[in-house]
């Protein structure tokens, strides 16, 4: 089934005299369970396209629909309230909260956006914490744990809302090789474990052969392959 279908998506930045073409008449559908990567030079769109499927800003034209809803005119409270019921996010430099333990970090959308009761929110942040191999570091705040750890805890932190829907722009970049395929090996896991699609953008090399399905990117065009729009398997 399609969780993501968007077409002829375009997307123009305005700014006085000058408009950036960033996305330029897109389309392409994933599926529910998909682990799809968008790949592309710097500047090519992938953070755009994102920030569209994430309903973070909204497409200039063209149609987009997420999760069986069609995103691409909600106004911005209609997309917050669509984010926090749908969507997880994971960055690169993981946005976590410093003040906060790691366990506070993981419960903090239960709290913020769907207000649940403080044991309900107990046991489904443990459950993430073991999911992510966390379970010992609950009570360690993010300046104590390393940057693998901390990805971890962002992944924990996207998926404890049983979000439908994980975007993740660049989430290697900050981590060596080895961290970065324990990140995307985990990442697949928790798919395989919660049935959650995992949207992602990256150019790195070592990420991309993760991916199963490989959309790629040239200055806001979706390029093709053998005749085929879009999407590659891996
Ligand atoms: N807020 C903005 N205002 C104006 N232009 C923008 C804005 N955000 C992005 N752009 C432009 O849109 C194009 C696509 O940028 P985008 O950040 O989506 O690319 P990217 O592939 O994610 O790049 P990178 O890999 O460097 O993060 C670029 O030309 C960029 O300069």
């Amino acid at each position: 089934m399609a969780l993501v279908e968007a077409r002829n998506l375009c997307k123009d930045y305005v700014a006085g005299e000058i408009t950036v073409k960033a996305i330029r008449g897109v389309d392409f559908t994933i599926d529910t369970g998909s682990f799809v990567s968008f790949v592309g030079p710097s500047g090519s769109g992938k953070s755009t396209l994102l920030n569209m499927i994430g309903c973070l800003d909204p497409p200039s034209q063209g149609d987009l629909v997420v999760a069986g809803k069609d995103v691409t005119r909600l106004d911005s409270r209609h997309s917050a309230k669509f984010r926090g019921d749908h969507i997880g996010f994971i960055f690169q430099d993981f946005n976590l909260i410093p003040v906060l333990t790691v366990f506070e970090n993981i419960e903090y959308p239960l709290q913020m956006v769907q207000n649940w009761p403080v044991e309900k929110r107990r046991k489904r942040v443990e459950e993430l914490l073991g999911a992510v191999g966390m379970a010992d570091q609950g009570k360690k705040y993010p300046n104590q744990i390393s940057g693998g750890q901390k990805q971890r805890v962002a992944v924990a932190r996207a998926l404890v809302t049983n979000a439908k829907l994980v975007l993740a722009d660049e989430p290697t970049a900050n981590l060596d090789s080895r961290t970065a395929n324990r990140i995307i090996g985990l990442m697949k896991k928790m798919r395989d474990e919660f049935g959650t699609t995992f949207i992602f953008s990256t150019h790195d090399t070592r990420v991309v052969e993760s991916a199963e399905i490989i959309f790629t990117l040239e200055d806001g065009v979706l390029q093709t392959k053998n005749g085929n729009p879009g999407g590659q398997h891996a």
